[in-house]
Formats: structure tokens, C-alpha cells, sequence
């Protein structure tokens, strides 16, 4: 049985989730404004309904990477303060998996850029 009011209960602290991300983490701070600097370009230069689905794809993916990420740390400082060999390998294979997504999106971002920027200019010269 589907228990609606559990995961309407569970929807605050998600949200307390997010704004935990957003104030402590420097790298999420940067992922964010790099999300604005995309959404303001998209607005100015006209992405078409597949762009803004490729992009909006691929932000929120790197921002819940990164969300995922940080759990990860937190648990790992929970349960390792001290240096131990596995907590190196789940946090910097955590980090990881955010730089492979964070390069699959500059490589979306690159490929709908250029080929804005290249009608552009061939439309001027
Ligand atoms: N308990 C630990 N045992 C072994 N290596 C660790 C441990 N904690 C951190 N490290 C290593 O140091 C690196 C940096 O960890 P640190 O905790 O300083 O930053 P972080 O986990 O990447 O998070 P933050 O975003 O808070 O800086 C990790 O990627 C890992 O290689």
C-alpha cells in the first residue's frame, strides 16, 4: 500500500537535504552558479526544447551527483576519522563519479554552444 502522508513528511527534510548542500559545500556553490550561467545563456542565445531537456538532464545530474557525493563524505568522516585506506577509496571514487559527470556535461554544453556559435558567425561572414 502507497503511504502518501510518510512521503509527504519525508519532502522538508529533503528540502533541509538540499539547503545543507547548497551552504557547506564549496564545489555544489560552484556547480550551482555554473547551472545560472548555463540557464541565463540558454535564455539569451534561444535553446530550442531538445536543448533545454539535454540540459536540464544533465545539470540536475551533475548537482544530485554532487548531493550523493556529500553523503558519502559525511558518512565516511562518520565512520573513519581517522585515515584509513577504504575511506581514501569511497571518497575519491565518490569525487570521481561527480568529475565523470561534470565532463559528460561540459561535453552536452560544448556541443550546443558550438553549434550556436558557429551559425552565428557563419550567418555574419
Ligand atoms: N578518513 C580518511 N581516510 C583516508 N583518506 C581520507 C580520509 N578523509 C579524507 N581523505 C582523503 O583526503 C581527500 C580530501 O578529503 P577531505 O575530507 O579533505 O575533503 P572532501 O572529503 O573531498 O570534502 P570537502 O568537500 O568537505 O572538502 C579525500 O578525497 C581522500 O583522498
Amino acid at each position: 500500500m502507497i503511504n502518501i502522508q510518510k512521503f509527504l513528511k519525508s519532502v522538508p527534510f529533503a528540502w533541509e537535504g538540499i539547503i545543507t548542500l547548497f551552504k557547506s559545500e564549496n564545489n555544489a556553490k560552484i556547480h550551482l552558479l555554473a547551472v545560472v550561467v548555463v540557464v541565463i545563456s540558454g535564455f539569451l542565445i534561444g535553446f530550442s526544447e531538445a536543448e533545454w531537456l539535454a540540459i536540464i538532464l544533465t545539470m540536475s545530474g551533475v548537482l544530485a551527483l554532487e548531493a550523493v557525493n556529500t553523503a558519502i563524505e559525511a558518512l565516511v568522516d562518520l565512520a573513519s576519522p581517522a585515515f584509513h585506506p577504504l575511506a581514501k577509496k569511497a571518497k575519491d571514487v565518490a569525487a570521481g563519479a561527480v568529475l565523470l559527470f561534470v565532463f559528460g556535461a561540459l561535453v552536452v554544453a560544448g556541443i550546443i554552444l558550438w553549434n550556436h556559435f558557429s551559425y552565428i558567425i557563419s550567418s555574419i561572414l
